[in-house]
């Protein structure tokens, strides 16, 4: 059997790389083998997180695999024809939701029927999209190009009990041509401010310094504010104005002001580059954009993007090309599908 084979090592060396790799095995019907996977992180190989995205797919496609288990430095994935069907996936600790579905999203591009998964972990966890992002940043553009999805927040999880739930449906999927480079400009900054467990005036105070903040701007805020109770603990704050985000997570000893005014500053730093996408999203749209052709612009150009680039180009016959954009004041780069 042929096999593309992927050096989960190469550049950013992240998880990513798994998810990509494996969503679009499965979508493409190639076989993979994915090597040397996150060898440069501390906790080498397959986190929890990743074996739940993992099995996730293996489930809508039959898969044959080797090598999933936690710890594991070499995976093999062979799939059969994409069948959709409902179910539910624990990751069984805080492991990102968001990320899980991250693997899901490009099957929407491949099923003739709908499937909706119950999945459990963490909603808002570190180095990972808030869940609030997912569904008011990442589900919003790609809804506007085609791929259709509903996510429903049931539960939120926090580090380290987790205890998060979610309703995540993707429906059969077409995807339009991208034309998304400069921002649409929009005043309006949404967001959510939100505690569990932990008292009211927490996210009210955050609220408050982020409507600060966004006045001064000439911006206009309109923060709802969440409170809830769950198995584990915790506060955040995500903002979105139309296509962008900005987001941080509560800490113990970070006091609440300075959580909202984290989370305005990385929106501001996005919004002042005048492009569309932010550095996140960046790397997320690349297995979309790469079906969908067309041009996207961007604020920053991570290593998370160019590894993502370079694992579908492993699957697709696609090149991108990426150049500076400094038009109507702008300052970022647009990606192209050449
Ligand atoms: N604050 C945030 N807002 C939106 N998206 C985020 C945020 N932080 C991280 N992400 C996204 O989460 C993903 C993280 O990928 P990454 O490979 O680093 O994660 P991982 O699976 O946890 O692997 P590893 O632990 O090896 O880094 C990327 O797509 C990135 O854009």
């Amino acid at each position: 059997m042929d096999f593309i084979v992927i050096d989960g090592s190469y550049l950013e060396g992240g998880g990513q790389i798994i998810r990509t790799a494996v969503s679009l095995s499965a979508l493409t019907q190639k076989p993979v083998k994915i090597i040397n996977i996150r060898k440069k992180r501390k906790n080498k190989g397959l986190a929890p997180q990743h074996v739940s995205a993992v099995k996730a797919v293996k489930k809508l496609c039959n898969a044959e695999v080797f090598g999933l288990n936690v710890g594991s430095e070499e995976l093999t994935f062979i799939p059969s024809k994409l069948s959709p069907k409902d179910f539910t996936i624990d990751i069984g600790t805080a492991g990102s939701i968001s990320l899980v579905i991250q693997t899901l999203l490009p099957l929407s591009l491949g099923i003739n029927k709908k499937f909706t998964v119950k999945i459990k972990g963490g909603t808002d966890v570190k180095r990972a999209p808030p869940i609030d992002y997912v569904k008011n940043v990442t589900l919003k553009i790609l809804r506007n190009f085609g791929v259709l999805t509903e996510l429903k927040v049931l539960k939120r999880g926090f580090y380290p009990e987790g205890g998060g739930e979610v309703i995540f449906e993707v429906k059969p999927s077409k995807i339009k041509k991208f034309d998304l480079i400069e921002h649409s400009k929009s005043n309006l900054v949404e967001g959510i401010s939100y505690v569990q467990n932990l008292d009211e005036s927490i996210a009210r105070r955050m609220r408050k310094k982020a409507v600060d903040l966004l006045n001064k701007e000439k911006l206009l805020p309109n923060i709802k504010i969440e409170c809830s109770k769950g198995i584990s603990t915790g506060a955040g704050i995500v903002l979105w104005n139309d296509t962008l985000g900005g987001s941080c997570l509560g800490e113990k000893g970070l006091r609440a002001e300075i959580v909202a005014e984290r989370a305005v500053n990385e929106l501001l730093k996005e919004r002042e580059s005048g492009m569309a996408l932010d550095k996140y999203m960046g790397d997320q749209i690349i297995p979309f954009l790469a079906f969908g052709k067309g041009i996207v612009g961007v604020s920053e150009i991570t290593n998370h993007t160019k590894t993502n680039m370079w694992v579908v180009k492993h699957f697709l016959d696609v090149d991108f090309e990426i150049k500076e954009y400094k038009e109507n004041n702008c300052n970022g780069f647009t990606i192209e599908v050449v």
